[in-house]
């Protein structure tokens, strides 16, 4: 699937040059361009390729703090400016435009949703976002932006796929460690996921092909995507247990939202050697899908790769209604109420204009 990315914030800024040097990298060209765009100006100087910084009337190129309406406004006043650098970027060739941000800051969370609203107005490919849900741990203004961002992008966007920071945490890594980790792991099954239907070598009738990714996601809402590898047998038929094996590892155990199963769509597509793929285990696998995600529309398809093993990637379109994200919104829920409460403690007058303590006389 030919993508353009965009980067939103610095977590957005960062995960697009990983998902950039990974499909470099990989030499599968499904990335066509990025584009940063920040309040920040030293967040952008890192990056190697073309960047626009937004809000410098409001912000001075300081970034907006966490503060997401501002995010929002100044994506809105400044949106000429990005379409004006995508123009020529987005050639006929491209078929789906990637937002990358994290939700849980201020530029990415409240400009993400904005610059989706506008793009979709302008193309016809669809518009994806890729959020980042701040993890647990993370403060409350982090859980209360990314509650409200989370529900406005899922919206506009013809899908969010979302990446949960604690699905891929590991412990004993400083703050900065554990996120370029995560990174380099998001941008591996994203990566896979851009070059599923780019692949030449060996195309046949079972070769994944990118409209069956957009039809995937066409249910919109919420997707999660799954990976997992294991050691590949120099026989088809000796790989029959590992499909089966890799594909319940990649959807219990290795997807961007934990705990995610129930599924309006889900595809499965199969990396590796062409004739080390088993089609008996790829069956077995997709059925085993249906019945996991309790949905009838399981796609499947194959991605050669020259490569020593074996992998299954799973994309799941429509998890809105999973256990996770119904407790990442009761988190976030959660922290509102608490911000809400924090700030009439906070401001001395409230106390004695509220109806809290009766009057005396
Ligand atoms: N996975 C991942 N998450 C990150 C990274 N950097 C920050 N985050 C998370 O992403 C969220 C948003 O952070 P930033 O991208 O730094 O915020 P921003 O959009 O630049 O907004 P401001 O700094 O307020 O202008 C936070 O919840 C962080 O937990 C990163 O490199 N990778």
């Amino acid at each position: 699937m030919k993508t353009v990315l965009i980067g939103v914030g610095q977590a957005g800024g960062k995960l697009t040059r990983e998902l950039a040097d990974f499909d470099s990298r990989m030499g599968f060209e499904a990335v066509l361009g990025t584009l940063a765009v920040n309040t920040a100006e030293a967040d952008l100087q890192e990056l190697p390729f073309e960047t626009v910084l937004i809000g410098q009337d409001r912000v001075k190129g300081h970034g907006v703090g966490g503060d997401n309406e501002l995010g929002a406004e100044v994506m809105q006043s400044d949106s000429q400016e990005v379409l004006a650098s995508l123009e020529g970027r987005i050639t006929a060739e491209a078929e789906a435009i990637f937002v990358v941000a994290g939700l849980g800051g201020g530029t990415g969370s409240g400009g993400a949703p904005v610059l989706v609203k506008e793009l979709k107005r302008i193309y016809d490919v669809p518009v994806y976002a890729l959020g980042v849900l701040p993890g647990r741990n993370a403060g409350a203004m982090y859980q209360v932006n990314a509650g409200r961002s989370l529900k406005t992008v899922a919206r506009e966007a013809d899908s969010l796929l979302l990446v949960d920071n604690d699905a891929f945490r590991s412990s004993g890594e400083s703050l900065g460690e554990g996120f370029d980790a995560i990174n380099r792991e998001i941008a591996q099954r994203v990566g896979l996921l851009f070059a599923s239907g780019e692949a030449v070598e060996g195309v046949g009738e079972s070769v994944v092909d990118s409209s069956e990714v957009i039809n995937t996601l066409r249910s919109g809402g919420v997707a999660a995507l799954g990976y997992a590898s294991g050691e590949s047998a120099d026989t088809a038929e000796g790989n029959i247990n590992t499909v089966m094996s890799t594909t319940r590892r990649a959807l219990m155990t290795g997807t961007s939202l934990p705990e995610a199963s129930r599924a309006d769509a889900a595809l499965l597509v199969v990396a590796g050697v062409p004739d080390q793929i088993p089609r008996k285990g790829v069956e077995r696998a997709r059925r085993w899908l249906e019945d996991e995600t309790g949905s009838r529309q399981v796609r499947g398809g194959d991605f050669p790769l020259q490569s020593d093993r074996i992998a299954s990637l799973v994309l799941l379109g429509g998890v809105e209604r999973s256990d996770r994200l119904q407790q990442f919104m009761e988190r976030a829920k959660e922290a509102q109420k608490a911000a809400e409460t924090e700030k009439q403690r906070g401001d001395p007058a409230e106390a004695w204009q509220n109806d809290e303590l009766e009057d005396l006389l």
